[in-house]
């Protein structure tokens, strides 16, 4: 007894979820990695984990389903087979009814889930069994708890780390919450990729949630996935998928090019969702995109994994390279492959190009070439629904609530069919007007018969079925209405604005210009979290006076001396290093601004 309180006085208790983990007090040392503001990627996950438990029981169902379905068929196949003198060739015809009953059933339950395994029907278990977690990179061990204790209908959770000090406080963690995570928790001190690769197709459920760059571990965790199972991913090394500055980085780790567009927050899932896929398919195995989420200073991605040589053969279509223009915000994607269809078969093969003349059609400047990147959706608008409804539904359950409830409502709403976008006020930069408000510009493209969604990734940010050549109408028929002053004669303004449009745009108010939830006054987008928010330093990185200008120098001094106090922790959280601004004024007013600032620490967890 004495021996648990002389341990728990060099400890704080943080409480998060239904999880409590014991913090050293001594922050000096950096040990072990924690990052409070992560709760929105936690949140998130247990969110999304608590989807793949209800549509895996849902497809499970339906399998059960048709395969009984299939069997009564069968049998009333064989009860109403007339009786003939041969009875061999008799049970042949029951023997085909069943199994050609069982295979057009199997077709139909593959469309039903996309699940492309070779499972025959009759090995499916009658009961789905509870999804088995892997924690690959567990530090502390808090997601592993938290998974453990509140999400129902959870098989074992496996985490690992390669740090003693980590999985030493894992275990004192799991201890810390009692029995139940006791029984369910397993960690182990082990190279998580190491371990993936010893254990294929093992795990329901794979959580990589690395320091930076989750490139490293892509490989193996591709294949430590079970067949229909979820990988979760984070990266935070934003500067490396946003920039074209460090577009050599980026190639080198996720085999793209970034561009340099207002995009690059989509941009950059679009790259991981590419790079994954290109793993995966080493292996005949190709990835479904559940959710994908731009949010803080880092992203996230929920795919599920399914093994099938031909559908991988399709991959090409889903990937796209983007020209983005250096002159104006037009850019243009390119497909990887095509389809051709011969004599009833399809084989697919590298696309027509290029779809872009050497000079931009509008502004007549330069085109720069990027990607390849994932250009298939990135959600699936139903789990994108079901995942928002099941969170509201468990409002107290999570302690990240308006955040992820923000989220979802925008992915939501978001086309789904359309990558990338572009933001308004940037196109008006580009000519130099005053901007169309949100509304006006929004009615202007409805009522030329497009479609246009706001986008989880940027408060400012469009998406639209558009081609260029109508959004550039759009705006020359607004600056008619709004002359600017003159430009430079080679500016890419003029060189817009020096055409005639073939459009008369309309901006009279179309009704669908504001999404449900704004008109419901839903907030879609939340302020910061918090004053120091951000990536965290690298547990284990000594800090040194070199971080006074990131933590302050009082808190520096403190842990230099080792009088650090336990409210220091929070300050330990550099700023965004993402190396654009998203955007500042705003003309809508539940879209605060979300300037970010650059850094260049090299202590960051997000440094390449
Ligand atoms: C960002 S932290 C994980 C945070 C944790 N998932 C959470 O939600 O609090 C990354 C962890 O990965 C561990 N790590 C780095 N390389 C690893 C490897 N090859 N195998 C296992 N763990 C590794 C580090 O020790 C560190 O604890
Ligand atoms: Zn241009």
């Amino acid at each position: 007894m004495e021996d648990v309180e002389n341990m728990l006085k060099d400890y704080e208790i943080v409480r998060e979820g239904e999880a409590e983990i014991m913090i050293h007090k001594t922050i000096a040392t950096n040990e072990v990695f924690y990052n409070p503001v992560q709760v929105h990627n936690r949140d998130m996950s247990v969110a999304v984990l608590r989807t793949f438990i209800t549509k895996r029981k849902e497809e499970h169902k339906a399998i059960m389903d048709k395969r009984d379905k299939a069997h009564s068929k069968a049998n009333q196949g064989k009860s109403s087979s007339p009786k003939g003198e041969n009875g061999s060739t008799e049970k042949h015809d029951e023997m085909d009814v069943a199994e050609k009953e069982i295979i057009k059933v199997a077709d139909e339950v593959k469309d039903l889930s996309t699940e492309a395994t070779k499972t025959p029907l009759w090995k499916v278990a009658r009961e789905v069994k509870a999804p088995v977690v892997l924690e690959a990179l567990a530090a502390s061990g808090l997601r592993s708890i938290r998974y453990a204790r509140e999400i129902d209908g959870l098989g074992k959770v496996v985490a690992l780390d390669i740090d003693k000090a980590c999985i030493e406080a894992c275990k004192r963690n799991m201890k810390f919450n009692g029995a139940s995570v006791m029984s369910k928790v397993e960690p182990h001190l082990t190279d998580a990729r190491v371990y993936m690769l010893t254990h294929p197709k093992e795990f329901d459920v794979v959580d990589i949630d690395p320091y930076g760059a989750p490139s490293i571990f892509l490989d193996s965790a591709v294949q430590a996935v079970a067949d229909g199972g979820l990988l979760m991913c984070t990266a935070t090394d934003m500067a490396v998928l946003c920039s074209p500055n460090n577009a050599e980085v980026c190639h080198s780790k996720y085999g793209s090019y970034p561009t340099k567009g207002k995009y690059n927050h989509e941009m950059a899932l679009r790259i991981l969702l590419a790079s994954i896929e290109s793993h995966a398919n080493r292996y005949k195995r190709y990835i479904v995109p559940v959710l994908s989420v731009s949010m803080d200073f880092y992203i996230r991605v929920f795919v599920r994994i399914y093994t099938s040589a031909n559908e991988v053969k399709k991959t090409p279509l889903k990937l796209s390279y983007v020209y983005q223009c250096v002159g104006c915000d037009s850019f243009h994607l390119q497909s990887v492959g095509r389809a051709v269809t011969k004599n009833n078969s399809v084989k697919y093969a590298p696309a027509f190009g290029p779809v872009v003349h050497q000079e931009c059609s509008a502004c007549g400047k330069k085109l720069t070439m990027g990607g390849p990147i994932w250009s298939a959706p990135i959600h699936d608008q139903e789990w994108a629904v079901s995942t928002l409804t099941e969170v509201k539904s468990m409002k107290d359950r999570y302690p990240a609530y308006d955040k992820i409830t923000s989220v979802l409502t925008t992915i939501s709403e978001e086309l789904h069919d359309v990558p990338l976008f572009f933001n308004l006020h940037n196109i008006s930069a580009n000519v130099k007007c005053t901007s169309p408000s949100a509304v006006l510009f929004r009615s202007a493209v409805i009522n030329a018969g497009y479609r246009i969604s706001s986008t989880h990734a940027n408060p400012l940010g469009l998406k639209t079925d558009a081609p260029w050549h109508v959004i550039w109408d759009i705006m020359r028929c607004w600056v008619k209405n709004h002359p600017i002053k003159e430009q430079p004669h080679d500016s890419p303004g003029t060189a817009i604005l020096s055409k005639s449009p073939n459009l008369e745009a309309n901006f009279s108010r179309a009704a669908a210009a504001v999404s449900r939830a704004q008109a419901n006054k839903i907030k879609r987008f939340l302020p910061n979290p918090e004053r120091h928010w951000g990536p965290k330093i690298r547990a284990g990185r000594k800090i040194t006076s070199k971080h006074a200008s990131l933590l302050g120098p009082d808190v520096v001094n403190r842990v230099i001396n080792g009088t650090a106090r336990p409210q220091d922790e929070k300050v330990i959280e550099p700023n965004n290093p993402t190396p654009e601004t998203v955007g500042n004024a705003t003309n809508e007013e539940d879209e605060p601004s979300t300037k970010r600032q650059k850094n260049g620490d090299d202590g960051l967890a997000t440094e390449p």
